[in-house]
């Protein structure tokens, strides 16, 4: 029997790169539009008394190049900050899609932030014009950082706007993006806002990636034919205002979980135009350039598949 590999946070985080990172989603979230994707909702556990919950989100995925047979198995403890460690724990079975063999443990919180941010990348580029000038992020976490990392990779922004609920933290992040961007240029491209209403008003594009519970985002801030991708997921909470999903074009990225998860958008009367991967795969079509598009980015299976796959690949690649 072969043996099983284990790869770590920081084996991951040598490993990947946005190129592979933003085609392996591709094909997941095309996958879902033609009959390649077998998954279904995640299940969540709530664990006792407490707001912690223990998920898991399995399926497989069929492609030469990025498919893959995996469960994702991972912990939400919100209290964790306390102990100064992450909210989020996961990592993803890897199964051998001939025998159901357990190939790999891949540690994947990481894996989580960049499949996340490219499937932004994707819904971005599949939904919204060329004109992309300045992207606004709320939200300095794990995902506003990698967002704003996949977004200076993949697009050709002049400005990233970034804002956060404490204004020291997106200072701290926009700091060490800028740094790690181009240590000599005077004219930064990621700059720390204060005001929501300021850091979104140029906005071509808006990315929400945050946890709290309030709603940030009011339509009479917004530009004439955004885009905006909301990556936060609660069944109750949104961050987006309401008058912003009813006068969008709202793509979703998969109708199981959206059956499931998406409830409360549903209660506003809004119908969802369909799956980004209907748009890739031209079985319906993006909005026109003047109306608002939304992708509410739920994070689906086999998006953690193609990525498994993706790393497992370079790893035995790269270890012989
Ligand atoms: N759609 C998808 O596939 C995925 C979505 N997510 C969602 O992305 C969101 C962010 O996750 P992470 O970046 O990993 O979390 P994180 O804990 O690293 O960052 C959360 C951010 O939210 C901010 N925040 C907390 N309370 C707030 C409030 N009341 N108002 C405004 N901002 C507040 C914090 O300052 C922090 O910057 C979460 O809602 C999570 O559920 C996470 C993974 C995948
Ligand atoms: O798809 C995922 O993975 C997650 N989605 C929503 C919340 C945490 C992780």
């Amino acid at each position: 029997m072969a043996s099983i590999v284990y790869i770590s946070e920081n084996r991951v985080r040598e490993l990947l790169n946005w190129e592979e990172t933003y085609k392996s989603i591709k094909c997941a979230l095309e996958s879902v539009s033609k009959e390649r994707a077998f998954q279904d909702k995640r299940s969540a556990i709530k664990l006792g008394n407490t707001y912690n919950f223990l998920f898991s989100m399995c399926g497989g995925l069929s492609d030469k190049t990025y498919g893959g047979l995996g469960c994702k198995l991972f912990t939400y403890f919100p209290e964790n900050f306390r102990k100064n460690e992450p909210a989020l724990k996961a990592n993803i079975f890897l199964l051998d899609e001939e025998t159901g063999s357990l190939k790999a443990v891949i540690a994947a919180a990481h894996i989580t932030d960049w499949r996340t941010a490219a499937a932004s990348a994707v819904a971005t580029k599949y939904l919204h014009s060329e004109n992309n000038n300045v992207l606004a992020i709320l939200g300095a976490g794990s995902q506003g950082k990698a967002h704003a990392m996949a977004f200076k990779y993949l697009f050709n922004f002049n400005k990233i706007n970034i804002w956060n609920r404490t204004t020291e933290r997106a200072k701290n992040v926009v700091d060490e993006l800028n740094q790690n961007n181009d240590n000599t240029s005077a004219n930064k491209v990621f700059v720390a806002y204060d005001s929501i209403k300021e850091c979104v008003k140029d906005a071509d594009v808006i990315v929400t990636a945050t946890s709290g519970n309030e709603t940030l985002l009011k339509l009479e801030w917004l530009k004439k034919g955004v885009h905006i991708n909301a990556v936060r997921v609660n069944p109750v909470y949104r961050e987006l205002e309401d008058d912003i999903y009813k006068s969008s074009d709202v793509y979703i990225d998969y109708w199981e979980g959206a059956k499931y998860e998406l409830e409360g958008i549903k209660d506003l009367g809004v119908e969802f135009k369909g799956q980004i991967g209907d748009v890739i795969a031209r079985v319906i079509a993006p909005p026109s350039s003047d109306r608002i598009s939304v992708f509410q980015s739920l994070g689906m299976p086999v998006e953690d598949c193609a990525v498994a796959r993706l790393v497992y690949d370079l790893h035995i690649a790269s270890n012989v």
